[in-house]
């Protein structure tokens, strides 16, 4: 029972406020009780007042006490409302510490990558987003605001125990019954449905894609910017249709709820009535009593609504992605360290498998790759080449088999130190908005290093050290994308000059022109002489350097050998080759400087 309230997203949403400010937190609730109860307090100041003058007895008590409530009244409520939003905004805060903690917390990528996990994902942002209600930083005042009445509604029932025990209970139940009846109907339920979640999700990409400037040059030239518009408009009305099914009004249960409350209202009434004709009431606590009664109806509007229904579900998404994240984007932990220089790759058996997804990548791959050398891994698309480089990089680990680095296994290997040792240029390589010194040394590089590996990337002129890569600050500038992709290929060589064992390319090369491409890849064997390199290519004029070349498929390695073994061999490396080959010829330029085409 206890658990079952504590996994509550409204238990849990309470339970985040003193941890995002307690100080905050304490004086939400002290002004959240005070306006409370001052409802019920002016009404029996009310009583008093009209008490003193029935028997003509000193006014000042009363009047002062009423003067007091009034004024705290007014003025507590814009304090509450200033409180609330800072509140809300340390929440808000708070949540994505939260978040980022638990995305960019975890060793592996599995959780990122993990579609069970995306929906919480879209919802847990709601807190800032505010797409589907208001954010948090309003929310929390509209919380406060049901629970005020809550409260005044409570506490006008413990006022009305002065006239008779039943009749606040009858009031009270009544009231709540409403609560129950119009649970089909209220908006605490249903509103965060798994259906609901992913028409969130649907809606938020479709939202991305209109105002993202990367997909807007392909939407307007393929005729996409109305399709968007629409896909937005249609998940949009999707998620209202929905929550609007999960909070409208129930007609039966509505009757209902009405009938009881009027019988039970007309009984208390009808009692106060009786008891003032009879003389059993004066007019003092008759005026005060029915007051109350009034004011116990305040439960019905108060504490589980839709405000706090909007505020608890990120609470509750970011609670359930913390402990989902950690265990989808865990490793098993190691504490080895590889010695320095090149290291020797040997793998064997190696199955895996992405979370969810119906078939391996690989299933029994085996391949050796002697330190110091370098190998080209080649295939189809979809073959495994950047799921390799993945599993190389310790972002995932392997389901069976075995990577042994210079003769212990990966998974004994302490993660950070091992990543340490690697040096990796990916096909969605990253853009720091920061400056190119940065770009290229994230973790710091002395700037001889610095110049040196952007030197070998083709890159010595490119810009400033200091400026930073990236529109939308004044001192900033974007480049291009080859322009970009020597600035990670810098990144991997300054890497290589910081210690880095193993060199992964994937694609490193796509983007540069066929005479960039050329000049730039001789510099790039030499930069990374010393250790072990995997390249990952399509285009074979890079390849055929390569001290080897593996050809992936189907999870296994079906070719090995040198360009020359490879294509003496007369199998699929020599079918693709072939087939690029007829694409290119020869070509020396002005320069006297020949393409290395195929
Ligand atoms: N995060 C992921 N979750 C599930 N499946 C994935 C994921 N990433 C890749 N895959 C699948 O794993 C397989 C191997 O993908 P991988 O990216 O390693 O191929 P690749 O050989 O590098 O392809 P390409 O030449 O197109 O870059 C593909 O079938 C792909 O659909």
């Amino acid at each position: 029972m206890v658990n079952r309230l504590h996994r509550r997203p409204e238990w849990q949403f309470f339970a985040v406020l003193p941890r995002a400010d307690s100080k905050l937190a304490t004086t939400w609730w002290v002004l959240l009780l005070a306006r409370g109860v001052l409802p019920a307090v002016f009404a029996i100041a009310m009583g008093w007042l009209i008490g003193a003058v029935q028997h003509s007895t000193a006014l000042a008590a009363p009047l002062t006490l009423m003067g007091t409530t009034f004024i705290l009244l007014q003025v507590l409520t814009p304090m509450h409302q200033a409180v609330s939003a800072n509140l809300g905004s340390r929440v808000s805060a708070y949540l994505n510490d939260k978040l980022a903690e638990a995305c960019v917390g975890p060793p592996g990528i599995g959780h990122l990558e993990d579609p069970s996990l995306s929906e919480d994902l879209t919802v847990a942002r709601e807190f800032d987003h505010g797409q589907t209600g208001p954010p948090m930083y309003l929310n929390v005042d509209f919380v406060a605001g049901s629970l005020v009445e809550l409260v005044g509604g409570l506490a006008s029932a413990i006022v009305l125990f002065g006239y008779t025990w039943w009749a606040p209970l009858l009031l009270v139940a009544a009231w709540t019954a409403t609560h129950w009846l119009l649970r089909e109907s209220g908006v605490w339920k249903d509103r965060n449905t798994a259906e609901v979640r992913s028409a969130q999700r649907h809606a938020n990409y479709a939202y991305e894609l209109a105002v993202g400037p990367d997909p807007a040059k392909e939407l307007r030239l393929f005729g996409l910017a109305d399709w968007t518009v629409q896909r937005f408009t249609e998940r949009r009305r999707r998620l209202f249709e929905l929550q609007y099914a999960a909070t409208r009004l129930r007609e039966r249960p509505m009757i209902w709820s009405l009938l009881i409350i009027a019988v039970a209202n007309g009984v208390v009434f009808w009692s106060l009535g009786a008891a003032a004709i009879d003389g059993r009431l004066e007019l003092d606590r008759l005026v005060v009593f029915a007051q109350v009664a009034i004011g116990v109806g305040m439960i019905a509007f108060g504490g589980l609504n839709w405000a706090l229904d909007g505020a608890a579900a990120p609470v509750a998404a970011v609670q359930r992605l913390e402990p989902a994240m950690a265990p989808a984007g865990a490793l098993s932990p190691g504490t080895l360290r590889v010695p320095g220089g090149a290291v020797e790759l040997d793998i064997r058996g190696l199955s895996f498998r992405y979370p969810h997804a119906d078939r391996p990548v690989f299933d029994g791959l085996d391949l050796k790759i002697p330190a110091g050398s370098s190998l080209a891994v080649v295939g189809q698309n979809g073959a495994g080449k950047t799921t390799l480089a993945k599993l190389l990089c310790r972002l995932y680990d392997p389901d069976s088999g075995t990577i042994r680095v210079d003769g212990s296994d990966l998974r004994q290997l302490d993660v950070d130190a091992w990543r340490g040792r690697v040096a990796a240029v990916f096909q969605d390589f990253l853009k720091l908005e920061l400056p190119l010194r940065d770009n290229v040394a994230p973790a710091g590089a002395p700037e001889a290093d610095i110049r040196a590996a952007l030197a070998d990337a083709g890159a010595a002129d490119l810009a400033d050290l200091d400026t930073r890569l990236a529109t939308g600050y004044g001192d900033g500038t974007d480049l291009s994308g080859g322009q970009w992709q020597r600035v990670a290929l810098a990144r991997a060589l300054c890497a290589v000059r910081q210690g880095a064992g193993l060199v992964l390319l994937d694609e490193p090369t796509a983007q540069l022109d066929v005479r960039g491409e050329a000049a730039i890849f001789d510099r790039i064997l030499t930069a990374t002489r010393d250790v072990t390199t995997i390249l990952i290519s399509h285009r074979f004029s890079t390849v055929r350097h390569a001290d080897r070349i593996c050809v992936l498929e189907d999870g296994h390695v079906v070719e090995l050998g040198s360009h020359d073994e490879l294509m003496a061999l007369g199998g699929r490396y020599r079918t693709m080759f072939d087939l690029q080959a007829q694409r290119f010829t020869a070509e020396v330029d002005e320069e006297g400087l020949s393409y290395d085409t195929l």
